[in-house]
């Protein structure tokens, strides 16, 4: 059946206007005012702003890490991200070295069909340039739709890929038109620091966050940064935390290299002193790269709103404390890395930013859902509210009041890092492709009716180019 939403206040990343949305088979079939449809189920928008879904670029569903599996899979994970509004992942597919990359990708989609309640799509993880890798690569990204390959600079023996690797990895997108991924953090230098720490006893959470100075997450973004304007190809940096990052992007984009970076709701709003919490409870605060001391938090508020950077991602990678964080007792370096976030970015970014005049309403839909869609090939069928775009749209209340907390969040994990914030805004109804996966704050969707994404490319999108040319412009 159609659905016609009326009397919203339909916000983009360029419009705010008041309006009526008819939905058709799942598509915007028109927007207008005042519009009667025969037929159509009158969704009442009075009061409330309709966003685009949010498109979360960064999250982490059913992966293993540190010898344990995220507390959150494809079903609880995205149920908790249309709770919130998001009604997009990408998630990080994992790979080995030695394994044929299709092998990983059908584990990855073994993980979220079926469960899944709403669209998503992957990254790729390159561990390795071998034959194999180089033969299949085009496969991946042309006919898997998978046109986004994130290389590790850290987690030495785990994840941890060489400088040659990255660079490979540049030089097979630029070639192929996809965009490259880097968590720029120095990992030898911090494989060093933390074997230093533990043979002096400290083996506390905030040892976590000395051993992963600021400085050189600086130092391997610039190194990124000099090698994707090396190999003339396009570069995506993770969850970026730090003034030093900050400057990095910004020098090299100013200089024409193409270069995109993600910042987090927790890097935004909690800081280093999180990790001193007594009785081990700093550990529910140990993500990689670190929380930092509070004044790196005014970099990354005025990077996102002069746009150095662009979007915002949960990384959203839950272990309980209970029996997974306190793997780390007695040597943080045990602890699984990662929060639960992937619930609260949207609303997040909507109270601290939009509420408290740091960003504008436009702004708030670009960083939130517009710019992923556009940087990882889903626009405009998605982040935006245009005709014949995809219906995942969000009623959202601007004007409730609540507190973030693990007593009412839809998350599988036994904390929440933002306990007891107060925030303004809440998504009432969300709608995956124009069906109801959120009704006033109710769960009505399915697990199995998310759809996986192929992507366009990157070098087919909206934003590939130069950002000195124009190309990459991001207002
Ligand atoms: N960020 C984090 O601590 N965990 C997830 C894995 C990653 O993104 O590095
Ligand atoms: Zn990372
Ligand atoms: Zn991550």
């Amino acid at each position: 059946m159609s659905k016609l939403i009326k009397n919203g206040t339909i916000v983009t990343a360029s419009d705010i206007y008041q309006g009526d949305i008819l939905i058709e088979q799942g598509k915007i079939s028109q927007i207008g005012k005042s519009l009667h449809v025969e037929g159509a189920e009158v969704v009442d928008a009075t009061g409330h702003y309709v966003f685009p879904g949010g498109i979360d670029p960064h999250t982490h569903l059913d992966m293993p890490f540190g010898g344990t599996v995220t507390a959150d899979n494809f079903e609880t994970g995205t149920r908790a991200a249309a709770f919130g509004g998001t009604t997009t992942i990408i998630d990080f597919c994992l790979t080995n070295k030695g394994k044929p990359l299709h092998e990983s990708v059908q584990t990855w989609h073994a993980k979220a069909e079926g469960k899944a309640v709403i669209d998503y799509g992957f990254h790729l993880m390159i561990a390795e340039i071998t034959d194999e890798v180089l033969a299949e690569l085009p496969q991946m990204i042309h006919d898997e739709g998978i046109t986004s390959l994130k290389v590790f600079m850290a987690y030495k023996n785990v994840f941890q890929a060489d400088d040659g690797t990255l660079y490979r990895t540049l030089l097979e997108a630029k070639k192929h038109g996809a965009l490259v991924m880097v968590h720029a953090e120095n990992g030898d230098v911090i494989d060093y620091l933390i074997k230093e720490a533990l043979e002096a006893g400290q083996t506390d959470p905030i040892y976590h966050a000395l051993t992963r100075p600021s400085v050189i997450e600086g130092e391997a973004t610039g190194r990124a940064a000099k090698l994707t304007g090396m190999a003339n190809s396009q570069l995506y940096v993770v969850h970026v935390t730090c003034e030093e990052a900050v400057q990095q992007i910004t020098e090299a984009r100013n200089k024409g290299v193409d270069i995109w970076g993600e910042t987090c709701p927790q890097y935004l709003m909690l800081d280093q002193t999180h990790l001193e919490k007594p009785d081990f409870e700093g550990a529910k605060y140990v993500w990689s790269p670190p929380l930092r001391p509070k004044e790196h938090q005014d970099a990354l508020w005025t990077a996102l709103k002069t746009g150095q950077l662009q979007t915002l991602g949960s990384d959203h990678c839950s272990f309980n404390f209970k029996g997974q964080k306190e793997l780390g007792r007695g040597d943080f370096s045990r602890i699984p890395n990662g929060g639960p976030c992937i619930e609260d970015r949207f609303s997040i970014l909507f109270s601290e930013g939009v509420k408290k005049g740091r960003i504008t309403l436009n702004q708030f839909v670009d960083i939130v859902a517009t710019r992923s869609a556009k940087l990882f090939g889903l626009f405009p069928q998605k982040g935006t509210i245009a005709v014949g775009g995809d219906a995942d749209l969000v009623i959202f209340d601007p004007e409730a009041e609540r507190t973030l907390s693990v007593q009412t969040h839809h998350m599988n994990v036994d904390y929440n890092p933002f306990e007891g914030i107060a925030i303004t805004g809440e998504p009432v109804t969300v709608l995956s492709r124009g069906e109801f996966v959120i009704r006033d704050k109710q769960f009505v969707g399915q697990p199995g009716t998310g759809q996986f994404l192929k992507r366009k490319t990157y070098k087919g999108t909206a934003y590939a180019g130069d950002p000195k040319k124009g190309g990459a412009g991001y207002v």
